[in-house]
């Protein structure tokens, strides 16, 4: 670990329906770090591409995953720490984003397809198909031990699980929230 860690930057990652959203909202609301949602930084054509069922490829998400890593830079920069709901899928994609700010922490939401695809059966109102699941699957590489960050188990209460993220990040409670 190194440098100043006064300003934080978190990314929730895994694949579509793995909760990070859920989680990084939670994240936010109890620690007052900064949330923002990747889903809402894809091009209209990334989305459209998603909406018809076809995943993106590589160079379809490399101008998305720098204007994250920028995001966070700009924030850095104000010192404002934050956290991301980014499926952050493979290594490459982490690297990209890790050359925003001088640290980030990943919270890598994992567990059995099974209980992914009956969550996002039951969501509604996102342009995310359940049947581009598999593929999400195929193209994550979980973290690696030189990568700063771990795993929770998405079968876990909402509840457990923010708690568990804001206790192994070693992020303050806001005083709100004591
Ligand atoms: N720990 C959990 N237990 C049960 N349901 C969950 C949990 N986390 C999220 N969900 C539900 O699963 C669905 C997918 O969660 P979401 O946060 O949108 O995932 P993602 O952002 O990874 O696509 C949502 O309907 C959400 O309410
Ligand atoms: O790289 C990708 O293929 C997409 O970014 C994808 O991973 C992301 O998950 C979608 O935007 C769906 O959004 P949810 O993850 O919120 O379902």
């Amino acid at each position: 670990m190194t440098g100043d860690r006064s300003t934080r930057h978190v990314v929730v990652m895994g694949v579509s329906g793995a909760g990070k959203t859920t989680v990084a909202q939670g994240v936010a609301a109890l620690t007052g770090l900064t949330f923002a949602e990747a889903d809402e930084f894809h091009s209209a054509a990334n989305v459209a591409r998603m909406r018809a069922g076809v995943p993106l490829d590589d160079a379809a998400r490399w101008p998305w995953l720098r204007s994250l890593a920028e995001w966070m830079t700009d924030r850095h920069r104000e010192g404002v720490s934050t956290v991301l709901a980014c499926s952050a899928l493979r290594r490459s994609y982490r690297d990209v984003l890790r050359q925003g700010p001088p640290e980030v922490d990943f919270v890598h939401l994992a567990g059995p397809t099974e209980v992914i695809r009956e969550r996002l059966a039951l969501r509604s109102g996102h342009y995310m198909p359940a049947s581009l699941l598999d593929s999400q699957t195929a193209t994550l590489e979980p973290l690696g031990p030189d990568e700063q960050g771990f795993v929770l188990d998405l079968r876990l209460s909402t509840d457990a699980l923010i708690t568990a993220a804001v206790h192994q990040l070693g992020l303050p409670v806001t005083p709100s929230h004591t």
